[in-house]
């Protein structure tokens, strides 16, 4: 008999084992426009359909309370993502967005689920295949209602609302394994306070440790090296554009981005995304990094009731060695306050994870396509080239 999961994942166009080979890569199903249904799908009795307005505090404020609550923990449950108001409008109102796509269930005002998609184009395997499709996130039902099937309600909503703009594909991530990942990447941490990480229990002592030489080992300078690092300003947006659209033709999965997509998701806003560039002489800009700032709440802890996470995001190192880039993405992370720094075995990551002594987490990060058959029937990590938050 099949999980839960695994039953309503096989009624969905998600190539399974024994199709992979038969499949040609591309669209898994054709999209009939015409077909699609007009109306939301049934709610059970007094549960109803509601469009977030994340611009309206009082509605950010539900968002964030709900994900605060019953979002994404790790596996032993001892820390919970807290996604600040500020992040997920950074994260969930792109150029472009459609105000449809940001969908709640409520039961007496009450928000008790939710789930969001923006729209991109995704560029797979090669640079034919641009599709425009949506980025799913953010799928989140009450712990109090789990097991009401709610989840897959609202995964066939926001489906219908996408196919309604006549697009039929979506890319989401997730650190469970349902049907069928494209590709499975690790996590690494770096530690950044040493002593903190401890107190929380996310880091822990072998008899031969101790507290001193764990901070001793982990220590790091005050100040970044690289000449000409500086945080990134609107007046770069033109360079970090090309730099970022060149170095990511790399890898099998990715997107391309305007310049204005470029402003929202890259220019630095405080508590949410850190962009530094680095300037070399008549103002040429030659390599940047960045990384967003998302806590984990400490479930139980009598001394802290957060952890602060920065997670590398994108970075782009043309004349600057990628060690060396990263170096001071640590170093900077460090002095914003940071206590750990995370980063995935996707892009060229794997090229400094190790020598700047990030450990690799207890759990993976799968990448998922909705409705594309790959021509490869998975992507190794150093071919992914996009971050989801
Ligand atoms: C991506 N986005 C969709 C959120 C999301 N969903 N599911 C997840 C599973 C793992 C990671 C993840 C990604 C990168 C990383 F360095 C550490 C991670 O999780 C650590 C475990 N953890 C969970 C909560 N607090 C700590 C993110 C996610």
């Amino acid at each position: 008999k099949l999980s839960k999961p695994h039953q309503f994942w096989q009624t969905q166009p998600m190539p399974n084992i024994n199709e992979m080979d038969k499949l040609q890569p591309g669209p898994i199903q054709q999209g009939v426009l015409a077909e699609v249904r007009k109306d939301p799908l049934n709610l059970i009795d007094k549960f109803e359909w509601f469009n977030v307005d994340l611009r309206n505090d009082e509605q950010a404020q539900q968002v964030y309370t709900l994900l605060k609550e019953n979002y994404v923990e790790d596996d032993d449950n001892m820390f919970r993502f807290d996604y600040s108001i500020d992040f997920l409008r950074w994260a969930l109102l792109p150029p472009g967005q459609y105000a449809d796509w940001l969908i709640g269930v409520r039961v007496n005002q009450k928000l008790v689920g939710f789930i969001s998609g923006i729209p991109v184009t995704l560029h797979i395997e090669n640079e034919q295949n641009k599709v425009k499709m949506t980025e799913i996130n953010f799928l989140c039902v009450h712990k109090k209602i789990r097991a009401n099937r709610l989840a897959p309600v609202l995964i066939k909503e926001i489906t219908r609302r996408v196919h309604i703009k006549n697009m039929w594909q979506a890319v989401y991530t997730a650190g469970i394994v349902v049907p069928t990942p494209i590709s499975q990447t690790r996590y690494y941490h770096r530690s950044l306070n040493a002593k903190k990480l401890i107190e929380v229990g996310f880091s822990s002592l072998s008899a031969r440790q101790t507290i001193s030489r764990q901070q001793k080992l982990y220590k790091l300078p005050e100040e970044p090296k690289t000449p000409g690092l500086r945080p990134m300003k609107k007046k770069d947006v033109a360079q970090v554009t090309k730099l970022l659209n060149e170095y990511l033709k790399n890898f099998k999965l990715y997107f391309k981005y305007t310049e204005e997509e470029v402003k929202h998701w890259f220019i630095p806003r405080k508590d949410v995304i850190s962009t530094y560039v680095v300037e070399k002489e008549q103002g040429v800009v030659t390599d940047f990094l960045s990384f967003y700032n998302l806590p984990s709440q400490v479930i139980k802890n009598p001394k802290y009731t957060h952890l602060k996470a920065a997670y590398s995001y994108y970075n782009v190192a043309t004349q600057t060695p990628i060690v060396q880039l990263m170096y001071d993405a640590l170093i900077l992370a460090k002095n914003e306050g940071y206590d750990v720094f995370n980063a995935l075995d996707i892009m060229d990551n794997e090229k400094f994870l190790k020598e700047l002594m990030f450990c690799p987490g207890d759990g993976q990060l799968n990448y998922y396509l909705y409705n594309w058959k790959l021509e490869s029937n998975m992507l190794k990590p150093e071919e992914i080239g996009i971050v989801l938050v």
